[in-house]
């Protein structure tokens, strides 16, 4: 997994692989402009063929700039190069003017002079800008915002600190995608922000892993190798006791839908047995579409009533489409007390809202329960935010003051967990939003806790998995067509493909 570092802790890491690789810090400047470019042209063809502007900061960020400019003009480009005027260029900037002959003044008073179509490669700022942009900005940033090509960005939009969320008043730059080094940063993956950053690409630049690891953060952005590694591996010798016997709770009238999905995901992510327990109304439903699941019978005709469990069960998952009858929440309260400690288990939808009506409950959670909730069910468990990073803080208080893993869900849905740290997905498209969705990543939590993983690894290789099988699916289906059991359907391409 990515480390998520501050701008100090990323002005550390460059200057250790200076040292460490005795060059000099114009060498890792070319080295990152090549490596920039080269994503870029992989990305956008029309690159060498279109009208390209680039507008550079007095930074390395605008060394960065210069540099993508001399290289497009040896392959034959002919960009403009914008640089700001300043008295105080940093010395890569100082160097990396000297190789261009043809830069133009930038000043903010100015309106700079854009194509009709093309690109805008801007160098404004990268992890370097220190506070938000003042008023004076607002003139530049938004012509580049009113260009009518395609705005890509080096390391940051400029105007968007790397570590902190934006106030929305002050100018930031909207990119079209965002080529950031190395390393991923915390405003790139804040919802709120995705106006700015509709898409980013990581592009390595061999930065000095050893330094990387030496530094300390809580943040960090789950990667490909960390599902795999996760993966149990099935052994020739094993039989279905051996995958975990897995128990599915919920359903109400009109919502069977929910556990049928959430039982289909848990058996396609490989537990050995499983049990659903739904109230009478729903259980030929799930006997017929789900013939691998076993019925466990609940007096409840409409609703659950008895939570009764005639034997113990490697995991839970209890809550999808149960509903908030007197009933049901009656015997939801006597489930929860009958918990032993170390019972794994995930909640979701109306155990959530249940459990936000009476928090006392909380307290008969087993230790490191999975909660996943969607953003209203949250809000009722961790009271309203403002901005993205209240909400991180207000469910990182919630997860380590009750030592429960809560799950942040939508684009980089973050796990976090109960000492403290985070774990963002990179898996995952806008086709997910949609009904059932959520059912679905319960069934697949479910079904690797029974496995016996620990409910970190669960989360973060559940998560992962999740929206993988989702991305295969809407590369062959469409955002748009995707629906939940598309998800299901994908999941057993992404367990090979992952396996791989
Ligand atoms: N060798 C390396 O280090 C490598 C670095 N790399 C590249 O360098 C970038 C980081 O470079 P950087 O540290 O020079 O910062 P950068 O983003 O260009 O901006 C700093 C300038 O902005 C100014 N400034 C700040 N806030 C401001 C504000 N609110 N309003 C106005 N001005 C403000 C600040 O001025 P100051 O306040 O210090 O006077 C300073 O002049 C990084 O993102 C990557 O692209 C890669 O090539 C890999 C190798
Ligand atoms: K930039």
């Amino acid at each position: 997994m990515k480390k998520i570092l501050t701008p100090n802790q990323l002005h550390l890491v460059d200057q250790q692989t200076i040292n460490k690789e005795g060059i000099n810090s114009l060498d890792l400047t070319k080295r990152a402009s090549s490596a920039a470019l080269i994503a870029m042209l992989e990305d956008f063809t029309d690159l060498l063929k279109d009208p390209v502007v680039l507008v550079c900061g007095k930074g390395n960020n605008g060394a960065d700039g210069l540099q993508i400019a001399k290289l497009l003009q040896q392959l034959g480009a002919k960009p403009l190069v914008y640089l700001l005027q300043s008295a105080e260029y940093s010395p890569d900037n100082l160097a990396s003017q000297k190789s261009l002959a043809d830069i133009l003044p930038l000043n903010l008073t100015e309106e700079i002079i854009l194509p009709e179509h093309g690109f805008i490669i801007d160098c404004l700022f990268g992890f370097g800008l220190k506070k938000e942009l003042g008023s004076s900005w607002k003139p530049l940033i938004d012509r580049i915002n009113s260009f009518q090509g395609t705005v890509l960005s080096i390391d940051m939009p400029s105007g968007l600190p790397s570590d902190t969320s934006l106030s929305v008043n002050s100018p930031c730059v909207h990119a079209d995608k965002v080529y950031t080094f190395e390393l991923p940063k915390w405003s790139l993956l804040m919802p709120e922000n995705a106006k700015y950053v509709p898409a980013f690409r990581i592009v390595s630049i061999d930065l000095e892993q050893e330094a990387i690891q030496s530094l300390e953060t809580q943040n960090y952005y789950l990667g490909k190798e960390d599902g795999q590694e996760r993966i149990i591996p099935r052994s020739k010798f094993s039989h279905k006791g051996t995958y975990g016997h897995a128990l599915i709770i919920g359903g109400s009238l009109g919502k069977i839908g929910a556990p049928l999905l959430c039982s289909k995901a848990a058996m396609r992510s490989g537990c050995g047995l499983l049990d659903v327990l739904v109230p009478q109304c729903g259980q030929s439903i799930i006997h017929t579409a789900h013939p691998e699941a076993m019925l466990l019978s609940d007096s409840g005709e409409e609703v659950l009533r008895d939570f009764n469990l005639p034997k113990t069960y490697q995991a839970i998952a209890v809550g999808i489409g149960m509903g908030q009858d007197e009933e049901t929440i009656r015997g939801f309260d006597l489930f929860l007390q009958s918990l032993e400690q170390n019972q794994a288990l995930v909640l979701d939808a109306d155990a959530l809202n249940i459990l936000a009506k009476n928090p006392t409950w909380i307290s008969n959670l087993p230790k490191e329960t999975i909660l996943s909730p969607h953003p209203k069910e949250l809000s009722r468990l961790i009271g309203e935010w403002h901005s993205d990073e209240e909400k991180l803080l207000k469910a990182k208080e919630f997860a380590q003051r009750h030592q429960h893993i809560v799950l942040i869900k939508g684009a980089h849905t973050a796990i976090v967990c109960p000492d403290g740290s985070v774990y963002f997905n990179s898996t995952g498209n806008p086709g997910m939003a949609t009904a059932g969705s959520g059912d679905t990543l319960t069934g697949i939590l479910v079904g690797l806790l029974a496995q016996g993983m620990s409910s970190t690894d669960a989360a973060i290789l559940g998560v992962y998995i999740h929206g993988y099988a989702a991305d295969l699916a809407a590369n062959e289906l469409s955002e748009i067509a995707l629906i939940a059991s598309d998800i299901i359907r994908y999941l057993p391409k992404a367990w090979l493909e992952l396996q791989r």
